[in-house]
């Protein structure tokens, strides 16, 4: 049972409810599992300034994060549902992205699993016009990954795959969900095949989370986790992206914690 600390000089406890209530809280949100204690980017702006210090101030490049967060989001997966734990008789995996980064995660979240000896299929429906989208793209399908023309219904995924990894949308989703995506959402809701949800639940307020939205069994929050990851109800919640600076943790108050060893994952 996931438990919230608020610390604003002195410590106290207030239920999740009221918590989310309130629009402005500041850092640091805590969330508290029988495991970790880790601090929670409050703000979805704040998740977005973290991103973009990264390569303005850091000298990070955006494909050198992004192969880092798809190795934490594989590694997470082999943790979570290794190979011999799958029910189908292949590991076969669906990998749905998305238009922005939270789907280059994806992809290479696929190419790693691949190499993992898993049999991830990709649905990849809206292609950025950039030569990282087109280049990770280029290496699953030189990886022999096939990819999707449609999504399929939520009998066919039952049927044929054993998880179904979201990495649609993460950080920068607003509004309400636009098509093709508001279609594929729905068949994901349906289905009763696990879903391992890549940085945050897509459909998902960053913040507020979605009462009637995706409840996957795994999230795997990149650098910290997001304030809506305080209402995530599933089984395995990781954290991954083991990149950040001293100086930007210390800016952020992340605060994060010990990842063991060489590890680029953290069960929370
Ligand atoms: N520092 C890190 O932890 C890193 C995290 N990474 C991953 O990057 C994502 C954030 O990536 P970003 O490209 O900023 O955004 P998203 O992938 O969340 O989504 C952007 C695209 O989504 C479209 N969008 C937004 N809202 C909607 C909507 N309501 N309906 C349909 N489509 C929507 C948006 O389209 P536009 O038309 O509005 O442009 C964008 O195309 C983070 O979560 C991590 O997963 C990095 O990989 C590395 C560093
Ligand atoms: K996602």
């Amino acid at each position: 049972m996931l438990s919230v600390r608020t610390l604003f000089g002195i410590g106290f406890l207030v239920t999740q409810q009221s918590l989310l209530g309130q629009g402005h809280v500041r850092w640091p949100l805590q969330l508290t599992s029988t495991r970790q204690t880790v601090l929670i980017a409050d703000l979805q702006e704040e998740a977005q300034h973290i991103d973009e210090e990264l390569f303005s101030e850091y000298g990070f490049s955006v494909d050198q994060l992004m192969e880092l967060a798809g190795l934490s989001c594989a590694t997470a997966i082999t943790r979570a549902y290794p190979i011999t734990s799958l029910v189908k008789g292949r590991p076969s995996l669906l990998v749905i992205c998305g238009p922005g980064n939270n789907g280059g995660d994806g992809l290479v979240c696929a190419r790693h699993l691949k190499l993992f000896g898993y049999e991830p299929t990709i649905l990849y429906p809206k292609r950025p016009n950039k030569p990282l989208f087109q280049g990770l793209t280029t290496q699953c399908q030189k990886m022999e990954i096939p990819f999707l023309t449609e999504m399929p219904e939520a009998e066919v995924i039952e049927e044929a795959y054993n998880l179904v990894i979201d990495a649609i949308f993460g950080f920068s989703f607003k509004g309400a969900v636009r098509e093709p995506f508001d279609s594929i959402l729905d068949v994901l809701k349906k289905t009763t095949v696990p879903i391992a949800s890549v940085d945050i639940p897509s459909g998902w307020d960053v913040e507020q989370g979605s009462a009637d939205g995706l409840q996957p069994d795994m999230l795997i929050s990149l650098t910290a986790p997001k304030k809506s990851a305080l209402l995530f109800r599933g089984r395995y919640h990781f954290l991954g992206g083991r990149f950040v600076p001293p100086g930007l943790e210390r800016k952020y108050q992340l605060n994060l914690p010990q990842y063991p060893g060489t590890d680029c994952v953290l069960q929370l």
